[in-house]
């Protein structure tokens, strides 16, 4: 059988489920080790910035404390005509994200960061994915809010949920929408020897 052979410990320093099923999808074997790292101490700068300097601190705040470890942090955010859209905190809000992007081409910028203190090695990068929503009716809106999807999601939605109905088009990593560009971090760790492609002759 074709597998994968991973040699160090991996570890996603993350308490997104999503991330955690995209990994798995690929194949992989890792562990879940969240990080504390409080995102409101980060200064809101240029979103591409922004988001590689969370999945730096995500990531750096777990490799601390594992240095043999290879870490994988990321952090996803919504931006639409310049606004930065996080998490909604109430229906109300989620209610205004799912306005701002109903009809419109929205980005999503997810922030990834890959490292491992003991070899002193570390990749950080942003990527930006756009999506296109179709129009939504008030209906749409209301209904969506109470499936209760919108919670834990940057932008109120989840592309990959009952929330795939809002979405027209996207140009770009789909992976990347839902949280972590599994291509270009799987790159990275067959790149480093973290993981590697295993073939039955
Ligand atoms: C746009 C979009 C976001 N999301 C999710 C991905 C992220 O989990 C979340 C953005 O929040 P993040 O702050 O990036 O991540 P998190 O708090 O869930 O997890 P952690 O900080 O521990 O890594 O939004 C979707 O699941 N689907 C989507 O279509």
């Amino acid at each position: 059988m074709n597998t994968i052979i991973q040699k160090p410990d991996l570890i996603l320093a993350s308490q997104s489920p999503r991330r955690k099923y995209l990994l798995e999808q690929a194949g992989l074997t890792f562990k879940v080790i969240p990080s504390c790292f409080d995102e409101d101490s980060v200064k809101l700068t240029d979103p591409s910035n922004y988001v590689k300097i969370l999945a730096k601190a995500k990531a750096g705040d777990i490799a601390e404390k594992y240095p043999e470890s290879w870490v994988i942090g990321a952090d996803t955010i919504v931006v639409i005509n310049n606004t930065i859209l996080g998490k909604p905190d109430s229906k109300d809000e989620a209610g205004e994200m799912l306005r701002q992007l109903s009809g419109q081409i929205h980005q999503v910028f997810t922030g990834y960061a890959v490292c491992c203190n003991a070899l002193g090695r570390i990749f950080a990068e942003s990527i930006k994915t756009d999506v296109q929503f179709k129009k939504l009716t008030e209906e749409e809106i209301k209904w969506y809010i109470n499936t209760k999807e919108p919670f834990d999601k940057a932008g109120a939605y989840a592309i990959q949920g009952l929330g795939t109905f809002l979405v027209k088009s996207i140009n770009g990593s789909y992976t990347n929408v839902v949280g972590l560009p599994v291509c270009e971090i799987i790159e990275i760790l067959i790149k480093e020897e973290v993981i590697g492609l295993n073939y039955e002759k």
